[in-house]
């Protein structure tokens, strides 16, 4: 069957699915993840269009974040568009591979859209590995506003798939591959990912 015609992976991990497992050097509860590419559109320090989020390690396989919606990421007049709070999302629950030490692309990603969330509202990020089954990781994520303890404006399911650095070689455009690759610490980065426990 080609990968277009299989049917959608459930969200819901599978029996025999295992807990996930923090790599030892994962950075400590509280510390920043930085990014983990300069031209990211979610957490680029680079990308001049990007959401600029910077996520910190919370407590075994969990994050935080804040990203704030501003006027450029409209969608109906003063409110944030889906599109954009979902990319958020994405890169939120993405920044949780790396406190497992393993490389994923985003393979389904499911979100509800609880409230409305106006122009300037600061989106408190939370999410957290649920469980890990072969190459699938199964994550979730809530956006709160009006604060941490906030009501839940968004709230999103996904599972990621773990990939190899090839992955990226293979696909990604010859210029930005290259790039990366004269860039000694986003090799560095990368190849650190290579050896698991
Ligand atoms: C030294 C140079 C460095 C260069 C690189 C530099 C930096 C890069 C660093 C980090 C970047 C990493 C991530 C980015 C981080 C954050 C951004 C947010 C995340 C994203 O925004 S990322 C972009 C959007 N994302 C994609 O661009 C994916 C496009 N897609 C594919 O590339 C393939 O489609 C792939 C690889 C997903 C699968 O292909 P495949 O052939 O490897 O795997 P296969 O088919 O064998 O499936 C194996 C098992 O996964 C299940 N499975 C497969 N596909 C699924 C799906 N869609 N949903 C649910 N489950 C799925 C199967 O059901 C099976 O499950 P089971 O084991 O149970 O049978």
């Amino acid at each position: 069957m080609s990968a277009a015609n299989r049917p959608k992976t459930s969200l819901v991990p599978p029996d025999d699915a295992v807990a996930p497992v923090r790599h030892p050097e994962a950075p400590a509860p509280g510390a920043p993840l930085g990014a983990h590419y300069d031209q990211c559109f979610g957490c680029g320090e680079g990308q001049p269009h990007g959401l600029h989020l910077q996520a910190r390690a919370g407590d075994g396989v969990s994050v935080t974040a804040e990203f704030t919606v501003k006027a450029a990421h409209q969608g109906a007049p003063g409110l944030a568009h889906g599109g954009v709070l979902t990319s958020a999302l994405d890169e939120t629950l993405g920044s949780l591979n790396w406190l497992m030490h393993v490389i994923a692309v985003t393979g389904r990603l499911e979100t509800d859209f609880v409230r409305p969330v106006p122009v300037d509202t600061v989106l408190h990020l939370e999410a957290r590995t649920t469980a890990v089954h072969r190459r699938k990781i199964y994550s979730s994520a809530v956006g709160r506003i009006g604060g941490p303890d906030g009501p839940v404006a968004v709230r999103a399911d996904a599972v990621f798939i773990e990939v190899k650095v090839e992955h990226f070689i293979e696909h990604g455009r010859d210029e930005e591959i290259q790039a990366a690759m004269d860039e000694p610490d986003e090799v560095r980065r990368i190849r650190a990912f290579e050896v698991n426990p």
